[in-house]
């Protein structure tokens, strides 16, 4: 049973449309230009259309000795009319493509961004990225492309069968066979070409997935020898996406070589049969040579029509992956500016708890604690226990399945992701550091804040020593290509990025890390500023830290085991008593 508004607050499940819908959809807001865009290619191919007739209507003033002036002016005016209507046709059309990938690019990006976290535990992000990289290229060119080369395709073919009908039926008869030919083969092989390039399109997803989890996960990879497994697992991928590939590339030579073979055999037919009918007198020789162009003509929309339906193909198939981020539930509630929040620091309670990861078993079962205002609560318990599940219920990056969570007595399921996310900080174990200087790193939930909380939040987390020695100060680049930080401080540059924002609950994952003497001394003196300032709730790795909280909670097998001062617990619970002797890290030790 989830919380009566948890649904009201997520994106609703859209159902899954027909890909051709889907893909009409994204060319419709570009109607207009499309329209023009075919009227235009239309156009061109009416002009190439006309020629054989001219040329028909030059051989035969050639013949009876009349001038051939008109028709070579029109001859030009037809091949500049077409070369303008050609360019003119493609820049237009190009500018259109570049808007559906840009649309498609940004409501995709708009998306995996906010997507919930219970989708993000279930996909692999390479996967994710890759349909907002190439798949929606291939999008691109089936909205606006595929769409204008069909419909061009089969219009041209019509137009140009009808002109061959109406310069003789009889040679049209003999060329019949090559339409029924084409079309029969187009038939075969275009499923086929769907199905290798879906296979494509999947393995270069793989590569993706592949190349983020290792990459990720440089060091262990590394420390581990593993480089040879994990070339393999993504170079596996990369030689599927090849064979499909190559498949592909066979399925397209063979219907060019079809075409190109069944034109050249209705050429020679044509030949020999229209040969015939001149020779006694039934056909003019002009009316052959224009019905011969027409012939070489039905390349161009043959072509179209392959070129339309394979990007159609392809398009269709990256939609398909597509269609499924769109269906991937998201936060719709973490975009609106609530207001900085004001007012005391509030008591943070669970009340029964209950709460299991989609399909797995229970991992809070009736948890009830109480985190008292203004104060630092530690959570402890064994490796698994629940407590960094506590902190996600407490952000709301899952909703309760029953029980409610309390900001004093305010039901976090009754406020915005956003007021939840913008009233409580959260500082991981391990926080990454973002690109930029260490002022960017400070400044990036709260712009806003002045020099002097600045200064203030950072002689708080005693950075301001650190700052002072740093010949750029706050501008110094950190990071991957600046000045490197160490675990503790680290940390508490991600307590200041907290701090700067002003929360009201501090949550703080304590990095197991072993810290010196003076690192820890500095991180106690960290939490102990802040708890002036805000409630804190901490997942404790310390034993400096639970002497020294206020108040102790002992999770174990998802369960609220005991509570209370670590004094009372040490003299009271044996578990307590094992984990501070084995897993509570003493400075020093
Ligand atoms: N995203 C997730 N999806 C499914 N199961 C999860 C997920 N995160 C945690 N779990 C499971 O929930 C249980 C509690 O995990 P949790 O991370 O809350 O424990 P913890 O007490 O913080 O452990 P540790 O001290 O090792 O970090 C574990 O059994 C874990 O396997």
């Amino acid at each position: 049973m989830k919380t009566p508004d948890s649904s009201t607050t997520q994106a609703p499940r859209p159902a899954p449309r027909p890909p051709l819908r889907a893909l009409l959809a994204h060319a419709r807001p570009h109607r207009r230009v499309l329209l023009l865009v075919l009227v235009l290619t239309l156009a061109g191919s009416a002009a190439g259309l006309a020629q054989p007739m001219v040329v028909e209507s030059a051989l035969t003033a050639l013949m009876t000795g009349t001038g051939l002036r008109d028709e070579m002016l029109l001859m030009l005016a037809l091949l500049a009319g077409s070369i303008l209507l050609t360019w003119s046709q493609a820049l237009v059309s190009e500018r259109t493509a570049e808007k559906v990938v840009l649309d498609v690019r940004r409501g995709l990006i708009h998306r995996l961004i906010r997507l919930r976290t219970g989708e993000l535990d279930k996909t692999e992000p390479g996967g994710l990225t890759t349909r907002v990289t190439s798949d929606s290229t291939l999008v691109q060119h089936a909205a606006t492309s595929g769409v204008i080369q069909l419909v061009d395709g089969a219009l041209h073919l019509l137009a140009t069968i009808v002109m061959m009908g109406i310069t003789s039926l009889p040679l049209l008869g003999i060329t019949s066979g090559v339409l029924v030919t084409v079309g029969v083969a187009m038939g075969v092989v275009m499923p086929r070409i769907r199905k290798v390039t879906t296979r494509a399109q999947t393995s270069v997803g793989e590569i993706g997935a592949a190349l983020d989890r290792s990459l990720g996960a440089a060091r262990t990879v590394k420390a581990n020898g593993g480089e040879a497994t994990e070339t393999a697992r993504a170079v596996a991928a990369a030689e599927d996406a090849y064979q499909a590939g190559l498949a592909g590339a066979r399925y397209h030579a063979t219907i060019a070589v079809l075409s190109a073979l069944v034109v050249q055999a209705s050429f020679l037919a044509v030949i020999g049969f229209g040969g015939a009918l001149v020779a006694t007198g039934t056909l003019d020789l002009a009316a052959l040579i224009a019905f011969l162009l027409y012939l070489f003509n039905l390349g161009g929309p043959v072509l179209s029509l392959v070129g339309g339906t394979t990007s159609l193909q392809q398009g269709l198939g990256a939609l398909t992956r597509i269609e499924e981020v769109e269906r991937m539930e998201i936060e719709t509630d973490v975009d609106e500016t609530p207001a900085r929040p004001v007012g005391p620091p509030p008591r943070v309670t669970l009340e029964h708890v209950t709460f299991a990861y989609p399909d797995r078993a229970t991992t809070l079962d009736d948890v009830s604690l109480t985190a008292p205002a203004g104060g630092v609560t530690a959570l402890v318990g064994p490796s698994g226990s629940g407590k960094t599940t506590v902190f996600s219920l407490l952000q709301r990056f899952y909703d309760v399945d029953s029980g409610r969570v309390l900001l004093d007595d305010t039901d976090v399921s009754t406020l915005s992701r956003a007021e939840v996310r913008r009233r409580i900080a959260y500082v991981e174990q391990d926080t990454p550091m973002l690109a930029g200087t260490l002022r960017e790193n400070l400044l990036y939930a709260a712009p806003d804040a002045t020099d002097e909380e600045v200064e203030r939040v950072l002689r708080d987390t005693l950075l301001d020593a650190l700052a002072a020695r740093l010949p750029q100060g706050l501008d110094t680049q950190v990071g991957a290509r600046g000045l490197a930080l160490s675990g503790g401080e680290r940390q508490r540059l991600a307590i200041a990025r907290a701090l700067l924002r002003r929360p009201q609950v501090l949550l703080l994952d304590e990095a197991t890390a072993h810290l010196d003497g003076l690192s820890e001394t500095a991180l106690r003196h960290t939490v102990e500023r802040a708890a002036e300032h805000c409630t804190v709730i901490l997942i404790a790795h310390r034993l400096s830290t639970v002497t020294s909280a206020d108040h102790m909670v002992l999770l174990a097998g998802g369960r609220v085991r005991d509570h209370g001062r670590h004094g009372e617990l040490l003299g009271r619970d044996e578990l307590y008593r094992d984990l501070a002797a084995t897993q509570l890290t003493a400075a020093g030790a």
